[in-house]
């Protein structure tokens, strides 16, 4: 069974760097690779259906044309691409003489001979990409320079299952297991950065606070475990009622908040009719006991201080559960 991974194989790791991943380490391997096989290219590519393949790493040679960063279409008849959609090695010793390679501008346009590469995964089973050696000459690799590049592979492979699992790590430190959305930590720490993005773009935001009214009453009656029902449920409609740009999170029993952009002021009302109607669907649909919520809403003053935002918008859900009571 596939595992969920928190890379999106949809973009080039170049393009998102990561702290947790080690190019020097990288570098090192890809530059080992073309050494040992007296190969003057090698590579570590990744491939991404939209945009083709990139060269993460290439070995640091003066007679390797190709520098890390380029990017080739997805459609290129490059070897990698063979790689990529069997998932199976390829060596190809003498390109030239198979006319499949007659179109592959390595050959044609770059002289190249020979390759030699294998596939490289993600720790979810999608295609990396490849981890490959190149030549101008004609090669006669031995089955055990099969298995070198195999083993090496192994160690970029372990690299990203390591790096996964430590992000996923992070992810649950700001996730609220029960609901699946951002516990308090989570909401904070994603706020503050569209707080800053807004002030960058002199954009607007909006927060709102929810409370379960009578929450203790529900788990009283029905018990504890149709309380989490609600609960996830409560996540669900909110993660529904957001565009992906929002923040939402759980950060206590039954209180929830959501910090929206806004275009205009008359949003943030409109925000709130959304999740009334949407509440007001939702809970039609699910067999959940009769439940209601309050909601405040405040704009947002981009120069508060965070604590204080949150308790503003409280005090606004408050003053409107009174109306509800
Ligand atoms: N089922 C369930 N209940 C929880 C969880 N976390 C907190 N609670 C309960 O949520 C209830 C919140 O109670 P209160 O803060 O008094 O709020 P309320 O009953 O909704 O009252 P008002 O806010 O005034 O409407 C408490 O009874 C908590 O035990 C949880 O993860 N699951």
């Amino acid at each position: 069974m596939n595992k969920k991974t928190i890379f999106d194989p949809k973009t080039f790791l170049l393009d998102n760097p990561n702290e947790l991943i080690s190019l020097d380490k990288w570098q090192k391997t890809v530059n080992l690779l073309a050494k040992v096989f007296h190969a003057p290219a090698g590579f570590l590519v990744q491939f991404t259906p939209d945009d083709g393949f990139q060269v993460t790493i290439s070995s640091q040679q003066d007679t390797n044309p190709y520098a890390a960063g380029i990017v080739i279409e997805p459609e290129a008849n490059i070897f990698c691409r063979r790689i990529v959609e069997t998932g199976n090695p390829l060596y190809v010793p003498n390109a030239p003489i198979d006319p499949c390679w007659d179109t592959n501008p390595e050959v044609h346009n770059d002289d190249f001979t020979s390759y030699l590469g294998v596939p490289v995964f993600w720790p979810d089973g999608h295609p990396f990409g490849t981890f490959c050696v190149m030549d101008y000459k004609q090669t006669e690799y031995e089955d055990s320079y099969l298995e070198l590049i195999e083993q090496l592979k192994d160690i970029l492979e372990s690299d990203l299952a390591l790096i996964d699992l430590y992000g996923q790590m992070q992810q649950l430190a700001i996730t609220d297991p029960l609901s699946g959305i951002n516990n308090r930590r989570g909401f904070e720490t994603l706020s503050q950065q569209r707080i800053a993005l807004a002030k960058r773009n002199q954009a607007k935001l909006g927060l709102c606070y929810l409370d379960v009214d009578n929450f203790k009453l529900i788990n009283d009656q029905y018990g504890h475990k149709t309380g989490d029902d609600m609960i996830k449920h409560i996540g669900t409609v909110l993660q529904n009622t957001v565009r992906q740009s929002d923040v939402i999170g759980r950060i206590g029993g039954d209180e929830f908040v959501a910090l929206v952009m806004l275009e205009h002021e008359s949003d943030l009302v409109a925000f709130k009719q959304r999740l009334e109607v949407g509440f007001c669907c939702a809970k039609r649909a699910k067999h959940l006991p009769e439940y209601s919520v309050s909601i405040g809403s405040i704009e947002v003053d981009l120069h508060a201080n965070f604590t204080d935002l949150l308790d503003k918008a409280d005090q606004e859900m408050l003053k409107n559960k009174k109306r509800v009571a």
